[in-house]
């Protein structure tokens, strides 16, 4: 199980690092194995940074984050069970380097006493299993491959290792509709086998595919996180409901759109913290900024 508890990140900017900017602030949830929660939020909310510290990319500036009760590794093992797969699957490639050699990379880092033959099949069971014909995809190069497939040879990879959780983050935004839906189907397929995914997204439609639970992050905190139809279907914080009533206005940003004026959270005391407003439905008060 995914645990991050008050999670917090500062980046050091300006010329000589000597100002901070606040990315993710006192962020906590979880992510149980066979679970897809989804984070939603507009660009620059911090979405990619608690990907990133979950897979030990950025370090984390304050609070913890666990995997099965052991801290984030930067290592072979803790890969073994934690992947993740970004927007822009060619940049996951070596152009230079056909398909089969991310396999060979697996077989040489963590199965070496695999046998060749065996590893073929172990390669070939798992690019079934997110539907691409091995012929089709091994022995080609990056550009010779669609993005849609090229997803899905990340995925294949991510299930040859002892993957627990995977941190999908916008996977699909660079796929055309009919690819995007397949490969939010194979997600789904996997879950039933156990697989835990953290699915970062802007797209609120793509959130409410799939996801058991939603988050929804607004300037680095969680504003609303509870079961994807109570949050969708009943959102209580203002920030959600403008999200959600989804008709952007060329002129207007959504921080600008969001009625922050009042607040039944707010007057009952509510400050940064989440409250759970009713079960299992967690929300910030609406006034974060003015709240004491
Ligand atoms: N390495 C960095 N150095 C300084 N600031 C950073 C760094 N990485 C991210 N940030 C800042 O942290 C904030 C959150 O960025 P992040 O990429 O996590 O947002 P996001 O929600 O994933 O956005 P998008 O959907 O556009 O990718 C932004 O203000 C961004 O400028």
């Amino acid at each position: 199980m995914l645990r991050l508890d008050d999670v917090t990140k500062e980046f050091r900017i300006g010329a000589f690092g000597g100002k901070s900017v606040t990315a993710v602030r006192e962020v906590s949830f979880e992510v149980a194995p066979g679970e897809v929660v989804s984070l939603i939020g507009e660009s620059g909310s911090g979405k990619s940074t608690i990907g990133r510290m979950i897979l030990g990319l950025n370090p984390v500036t304050r609070g913890s984050i666990t995997f099965d009760g052991r801290p984030v590794r930067a290592d072979k093992e803790y890969y073994r069970h934690i992947q993740g797969i970004f927007q822009d699957p060619f940049s996951s490639f070596n152009p230079v380097f056909k398909a089969d050699r991310v396999y060979n990379m697996i077989k040489e880092t963590y199965y070496p006493a695999v046998s060749e033959p065996e590893w073929e099949e172990r390669v070939e069971a798992a690019l079934r299993d997110v539907r691409l014909n091995p012929g089709q995809v091994l022995g080609k190069y990056p550009h010779q491959l669609s993005g849609g497939q090229l997803q899905r040879l990340l995925i294949a990879r991510a299930l040859l290792l002892d993957i627990k959780l995977l941190v999908a983050d916008e996977i699909t935004s660079m796929l055309d509709a009919s690819t995007r839906i397949d490969v939010l189907n194979l997600l789904a397929e996997l879950r039933t086998r156990g697989l835990g995914v953290l699915y970062i997204t802007h797209d609120l439609s793509l959130g409410t595919y799939l996801a058991e639970r939603t988050m929804v992050l607004r300037r680095g905190s969680i504003v609303e996180m509870g079961l994807t139809g109570s949050v969708f279907g009943d959102p209580l914080h203002p920030y959600t409901r403008e999200l959600l009533s989804a008709v952007p206005r060329l002129n207007q940003a959504w921080d600008d759109a969001t009625p922050v004026d009042s607040c039944v959270y707010h007057e009952r005391g509510a400050t940064g913290a989440l409250i759970e407003a009713e079960p299992g439905h967690f929300v910030a008060c609406a006034r974060l900024d003015t709240c004491p």
